[in-house]
């Protein structure tokens, strides 16, 4: 391996580094290194490889001869090749250029032998060094660089234009627009190393470069050099003389310019340049329009965008004035501008156009009479404008998704008008125009004459794999609820997927993603009515990461039914400060729950041991009236969801002869019923929004936690305050005119966008909106902290479905937990198991709210930090709203 691995070998022979061999080599080394040198120089005698790259080459190669001679012959060749492509470039850009410039002044006549005129001939002697004539070059040759706009055009020139071609000058070059983005770097890389050769160039004396506003010299190929002649140095040296003679050419070439100007261009032909953008037009035919061409067909200096360009883009342009157009020729003191767009003042079109306008325009091609036409088309109403004043005359109705903030302005009225009656609307007017269905229902009269059953919720809430959704599943499939047929094939399809144990549990896990992972996930709604109650099952997810939706499921709770595994070592599990069974316990209990059932479960699992039974019951008993559970509102019942014992039957297994209470049903059926206040103002917290298949209605699904409501009825959606309209109603899939408080409901709206409605909402009677709270005052329990809360301290809020970050204001008190009365005013901190009442800022736009007096499912809060739930409580006090108009 030679020492250049890893390196560019054309860094081989840096003149600059420094490498004293000498120096390292030891005597011995150092002939051998002679020895190679010798033996390489007599093999590579006659090359150009010089001295010192062969002692490079030895030294790199640890003096092996044929790897040097093999390096250095490669060297060599390399270079040669480098040279030879270098020359053939050079060769090649030179005829290149000639050629350009003979083709700058040449009349081609392709009809007559395609030869140049004698004229032509004289100047490329005078041009060239070489005395040769030039005698042919096909027209649509790429070396014709002032027509080579025919190139790759496979057949060739149309005959049409097999006549004169004048070539107009070089064409400017414009960036690619999109395309490649190799070319595009290529093209810059090209660009940046043509400026520096340019400022290379600079320094001569005498010369500057052509600028963008000098003449249309500028632009010709062979000239990007002008000279300025007041600051050429009197010197009698070769530069002047080299000055003179490009001064003289240059005056031929503009003269020769002149003369073929004058020449006359068929219309055809005129035609065809315009399009190909190669034409100039004479004054005669000077008109807003074709001054664009004018600039495109190479007057205007290259790298300047054309105006049409300039006007698209710049958007600080003033608008063109259609009636009386500014031309260069209006200029004062031009009365003429030549094909080159050189006015007989000096001046370039381009720049007159500048001064004129400022910047460079582009009118559109309309004549005034088309313009006159678009803009009267304007003093017609509009199809929609039509459309909304019939609506407007028939009833001011407002098509479904339109906001109904924005009433549609009634043609003739002033604005004052319409301010007035702005001002005049107010909330509970609207209320009274619109919330009034057509046939009105006394929805309470109603309900006490069905004699409907009593609907009660109960949440199912406690540790992860406490067997929750097993435990509902059996009792759905126990009272009738769920057949045979589907428990069989739940049963088949969790053996397949090696999770038998769970099939009751997929009554309630239906998605696919939690019966993969055997864990809820959502708070699972199911159904059932016994023969005195109608049930809604809230199966609430029992891992730590899903806690929120359990305070979702909770909230909607009227009990709570805690399930404990009763297993060796799972209750402790649970129970411990970062297992659930507390943290739920406590949950259901901040959220208004009083009453609690609890299902000391897999008691399959220690062989139905009333000891076991006897020992989780008493350490729950403890903590639960701790966490203000009445005993007498606690209840335990000894069961197991898996084999069904004590759960709709009572058990007949002799290992559970100990248990003579009630079965888990039973005692659901005993709860004392809840009392609602259904004549109270609507509030129903809405749970989901989606979208109806076949109607364009929005259905919302949520529970009515007070009041009542009914179809055509007229309802507020809070923190949105826009109004919606109750297409249907369907309790239990049932379709219903009216539901009550407790209901947990289906319903349809109208007249509202998706957009303004999600979960979390609340829809509520226009005469009694929600308040949106800004800031309140809640009393609220610490649970177990990692630290402290202070003043500042940042907290989610929960509230059912909705969230917001809020910052606790102010700890106000510290109050005894028995008594409610204050202990101490403005404590410092506040630590695990310490009531207080604080004051909370919410910082996201919406929150609905109610004071717990007012409403105890609006107005209980949980609070949240990191994931783990650090207090919960009841609103007391909202102190300021988001906008008391508006609630934003
Ligand atoms: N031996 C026995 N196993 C049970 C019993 N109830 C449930 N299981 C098993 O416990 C495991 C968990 O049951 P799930 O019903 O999914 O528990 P869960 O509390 O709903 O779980 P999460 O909602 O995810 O917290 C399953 O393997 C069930 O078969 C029972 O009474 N006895």
């Amino acid at each position: 391996m030679s020492k250049y691995s890893g390196f560019d070998e054309d860094d081989f022979y840096d003149e600059d580094e420094d490498r004293d061999q000498d120096e390292v080599l030891s005597p011995e080394d150092h002939k051998q290194m002679e020895d190679a040198v010798t033996q390489v120089k007599n093999i590579l005698r006659g090359t150009t490889a010089t001295d010192a790259q062969i002692r490079d080459a030895v030294w790199n190669y640890y003096f092996d001869v044929d790897q040097s001679v093999k390096f250095l012959r490669d060297q060599l060749k390399r270079q040669e090749n480098k040279r030879t492509n270098a020359a053939k470039k050079t060769a090649g850009s030179k005829a290149f250029r000639e050629r350009a410039l003979f083709a700058d002044t040449i009349t081609c006549r392709r009809r007559t032998g395609h030869y140049f005129n004698d004229e032509d001939l004289r100047l490329s002697k005078r041009l060239s060094s070489s005395s040769k004539p030039q005698p042919k070059i096909p027209l649509g040759s790429s070396c014709l660089y002032g027509i080579s706009v025919f190139d790759g055009i496979p057949w060739g020139l149309p005959t049409s234009m097999n006549t004169d071609i004048t070539y107009c000058g070089r064409p400017t070059r414009m960036g690619l627009l999109g395309g490649s983005s190799k070319l595009a770097a290529l093209a810059k890389a090209r660009a940046v190393k043509r400026q520096q050769q340019h400022e290379q160039n600079e320094p001569m004396e005498g010369i500057e470069p052509a600028s963008p506003s000098t003449p249309s010299t500028a632009s010709q190929p062979g000239s990007s050099l002008l000279l300025n002649t007041s600051v050429l140095p009197s010197r009698s040296d070769s530069g002047v003389s080299i000055s003179k003679r490009l001064t003289s050419l240059l005056a031929e070439r503009s003269r020769d310019r002149e003369r073929t100007s004058s020449r006359a261009i068929s219309p055809e032909k005129q035609s065809y340049l315009r399009r190909t953008g190669s034409y100039s037009p004479s004054i005669s035919s000077y008109s807003p329009i074709n001054s664009d061409l004018s600039s495109a067909s190479g007057v205007f200096s290259e790298n300047m965008p054309s105006s049409f360009a300039t006007s698209l883009c710049d958007y600080s342009l003033p608008p063109p004035t259609f009636s009386s157009p500014a031309s260069p020729s209006s200029f004062p003191g031009v009365s003429n501008v030549d094909v080159y767009g050189k006015t007989n003042n000096g001046m370039s079109a381009d720049e007159i156009w500048k001064l004129i306008t400022n910047k460079p325009f582009f009118y559109l091609p309309v004549t005034e009479r088309q313009v006159e036409e678009i803009k009267s088309n304007f003093d017609k109403p509009s199809p929609d404008d039509i459309i909304k004043e019939a609506q407007a005359t028939k009833g001011g109705t407002i098509g479904a998704g339109g906001s109904k903030k924005a009433q549609p302005q009634q043609k003739g009225s002033s604005r004052a008008e319409l301010e007035t009656e702005m001002k005049s609307l107010s909330i509970q007017e609207l209320a009274m125009k619109a919330s009034q269905p057509k046939q009105k229902i006394n929805v309470v009269e109603k309900f006490i004459s069905s004699r409907r059953k009593a609907h009660v919720n109960f949440v199912v809430v406690g540790h992860v794999d406490a067997g929750k959704s097993t435990l509902m599943g059996r009792m759905l499939y126990d009272v009738g609820a769920i057949d045979e047929r589907t428990i069989q094939k739940y049963k088949r399809d969790a053996n397949n997927m090696g999770k038998g144990s769970f099939a009751f549990a997929w009554v309630l896990d239906q998605s696919k993603e939690e019966r993969e992972r055997g864990v809820t996930m959502d708070v699972a709604m199911n159904s059932f009515e016994s023969s005195k109650v109608a049930f809604t099952i809230l199966d609430a997810p029992g891992h730590k990461d899903f806690v929120p939706n359990m305070i979702a499921g909770a909230s909607e709770g009227d009990f709570a039914v805690l399930v404990i595994d009763s297993s060796p070592n799972a209750f402790e599990a649970g129970f411990v400060q970062s297992g659930q069974t507390k943290e739920h316990a406590l949950l259901v209990r901040s959220l208004g729950v009083q009453r609690i059932i609890v299902a000391v479960n897999k008691l399959d699992n220690v062989n139905w041991s009333e000891y076991r039974f006897d020992e989780v019951k008493e350490t729950l008993l403890a903590f639960l009236s701790a966490a203000g559970f009445s005993e007498s509102q606690t209840t335990f019942i000894p069961c197991s969801g898996l084999c069904g014992d004590n759960i709709v039957n009572s058990s007949v297994r002799p290992e559970l002869s100990w248990y003579t209470g009630h079965t888990l049903l039973e005692e659901l059926e005993n709860l004392t019923t809840v009392d609602r206040d259904i004549g109270a103002p609507l509030r129903m917290s809405i749970t989901d929004v989606f979208k109806g298949n076949a109607s364009s209605a929005i259905n919302v699904t949520g529970r009515i936690n007070a009041g009542n409501v009914q179809v055509g009825e007229t309802v507020l959606a809070i923190p949105s305050n826009e109004t919606a309209t109750i297409k249907s109603i369907a309790i239990a899939d049932q379709a219903n005119d009216w539901a009550v408080a407790g209901d947990n409901v289906q319903v349809a709206l109208s007249n509202i966008d998706i957009v303004h409605l999600r979960a979390g909402d609340i829809l509520c009677a226009i005469s009694s909106p929600v308040k949106c709270a800004k800031t309140f005052s809640a009393r609220v329990i610490v649970f177990q902290l990692r630290i402290p809360l202070i003043k500042g301290s940042n907290v989610l809020i929960y509230r059912g479905r909705t969230t917001e970050a809020a910052r606790i204001l102010r700890l106000s008190a510290l109050i005894d937990k028995g008594t409610g009365k204050i202990t101490k005013h403005k404590p410092r901190h506040l630590v695990s198991g310490q009531s207080a009442i604080v004051e909370l800022e919410v910082m996201g736009s919406s929150f609905p709210m109610e004071t717990f007096k007012a409403s105890k499912d609006l107005g209980r809060i949980v609070l949240r930090q990191e994931g783990i739930t650090v207090a919960a409580g009841v609103v007391e006090e909202i102190l300021s709203v988001k906008n008391e108009a508006t609630n934003e």
